[in-house]
């Protein structure tokens, strides 16, 4: 059967668009990166055209590095950075602002306001989330109040709210379907995970009118058809996930107990819980993983902020290597000896911490530490972190999380060096699958198996292959002491305690 998916990962700092063929192999990419804008301390914004214009043409150069045309294109496949927020004219389909990125800390009072209110445990037993600037519910209510006349101009249904794949669906469809899918809305911080669907208290306390809301759908669900005028072909839109969730089908990981853990600009840890939605007692949050046929799915996840910025940091700011991949062999150098732990809270601390306020800091320091030390304590700060949040799943979820052995992806994981560090010091066996864009081919099965095109869920599962396993070979002394001196400088830098 011939056809071909196209898939869209509009991610933190760059987007994506792949063709896979009928047999799933991918025969077309393209990559575009695009500015990140800065305009306070602790303020991270998007400009939506910008992005938008950046799908567009990494659209068009997949395609042609395919060698087809967009009408060989059966279906298509979203998957976006989570939490940011889009505010637009439903009409002209204008941005009223830029996009307020994930990263984004300006509502941290804002959240102690409504903690010191004592409206956490009521947020988090409706959405599974924390008071935490992270979600998307306090930064529209920022925008609401911020932006001249976009509350009274939202309550008449003028103003359309949308994580980014809403603002895709809605440009890719010229304008016609204003709509995002379940995942998605489950990182709002206004949804009900359990009743599915936004909540009156919630969205009245935040202050938002419910007529700038999308519909919600399922993650394989019709998203609406792309208006010709703009791709040069009507081609369906019918699957769309959050990127994280995206990473969990990409990785196969369906049945409950299986788990997996991306490592790119930060890393998102998900323990698939099935049709239980297990609420967390060690800050954990709880989250659709996915919802098919009308059915959910939850997670318990683990977001932690930095992983692979601090390797960037590592080039960019430190100048310790040219290349991300330099810092494989420069860790490999390290003196045994010396014990140096970097904590990364370059922008606060998320789980199990959730520390706005926490900052970076490097101990340990001797006269002979260099960069091959530093690059060491990079690398294995991201063990460390995985480790904290598998500790606490385990809390969670009845020991059962120690019997799983955890799937890893994202461009982080091409670190040898960082894998094997992560198996010893979780004392558990790391998956590396052979197919690393998990997350662009989670999104692609979705609209390729709705389509009818690629396999159902068991199908795709078998095809799922693995790299390598790295098992752990660290002796259970040396890993219980590295781990000790980790918490020690973690609570160094915590100013919630
Ligand atoms: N060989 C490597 N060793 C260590 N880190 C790496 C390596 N290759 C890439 N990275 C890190 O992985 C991140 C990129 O991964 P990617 O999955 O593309 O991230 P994102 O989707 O968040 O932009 C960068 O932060 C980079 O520093
Ligand atoms: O775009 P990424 O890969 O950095 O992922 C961002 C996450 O979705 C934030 O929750």
């Amino acid at each position: 059967m011939s056809g071909y998916i196209l898939a869209i990962d509009q991610g933190t700092t760059s987007t994506r668009s792949m063709i896979f063929d009928h047999e799933m192999h991918i025969v077309g990419v393209a990559q575009q990166e695009f500015t990140q804008h800065f305009p306070d301390s602790g303020w991270v914004e998007h400009d939506a055209d910008e992005i938008w214009q950046s799908v567009v043409s990494t659209i068009e150069k997949a395609i042609a590095a395919a060698k087809i045309r967009m009408s060989d294109v059966t279906a298509i496949g979203i998957t976006n950075q989570r939490e940011t927020v889009v505010v637009w004219d439903r009409a002209t389909g204008k941005p009223a602002h830029r996009a307020i990125v994930w990263q984004d800390r300006r509502t941290a009072r804002f959240c102690d306001e409504l903690k010191q209110k004592g409206l956490e445990p009521l947020f988090t037993q409706k959405t599974g989330l924390l008071l935490d600037p992270y979600f998307s519910g306090t930064k529209l209510s920022w925008l609401l109040k911020n932006v001249d006349a976009l509350k009274a101009r939202a309550e008449k249904g003028e103003i359309c709210f949308g994580t980014v794949d809403s603002w895709l669906i809605y440009k890719l469809t010229g304008g016609k379907v204003h709509a995002t899918d379940a995942t998605n809305a489950s990182r709002t911080l206004i949804y009900d995970i359990g009743e599915n669907r936004f909540d009156d208290e919630l969205l009245s306390i935040l202050e938002i009118p419910r007529a700038m809301l999308p519909e919600v759908k399922d993650c394989a669900d019709d998203f609406g058809i792309t208006d010709p005028a703009i791709l040069g072909a009507a081609i369906p839109i019918l699957g769309v996930a959050g990127d994280q969730q995206a990473a969990v089908i990409g990785n196969a990981c369906f049945e409950p107990g299986m788990m997996k853990s991306t490592y790119g600009t930060g890393c998102f840890a998900l323990l698939n819980t099935g049709p239980d939605r297990v609420a967390s007692s060690n800050r954990l949050l709880t989250t659709i993983a996915y919802r098919m046929n009308g059915e959910t799915t939850y997670a318990l996840e683990g977001s932690i902020f930095i992983a692979g910025a601090a390797v960037q940091w590592l080039r960019d700011q430190m100048g310790f290597v040219k290349v991300a991949s330099e810092t494989d062999a420069l860790a490999g150098k390290a003196d045994p000896h010396q014990r140096v732990y970097l904590v990364p809270a370059f922008t606060g601390l998320g789980a199990p911490h959730w520390d706005a306020d926490a900052r970076g800091a490097i101990f340990g320091l001797t006269r002979g530490t260099g960069p091959a030390e530093f690059a060491r304590a990079v690398l294995e700060s991201v063990a460390y972190q995985t480790h904290d949040l598998l500790e606490a799943m385990k809390k969670d979820w009845n020991g059962s999380a120690s019997r799983t052995v955890l799937r890893v992806d994202g461009g982080m994981v091409a670190s040898d060096w960082t894998m094997q560090r992560l198996a010893d010091i979780l004392a558990a066996p790391v998956d590396r699958p052979v197919v690393l864009e998990t997350t662009v081919l989670g999104a692609a099965w979705l609209a390729g198996s709705r389509a009818g095109l690629w396999p159902d869920q068991k199908g795709f599962a078998a095809t799922w292959k693995r790299d390598r396993r790295f098992e752990p070979e660290m002796e259970a002394g040396e890993r219980e002491a590295a781990i000790v001196g980790w918490q020690d400088s973690v609570s160094r830098c915590l100013t919630n305690r």
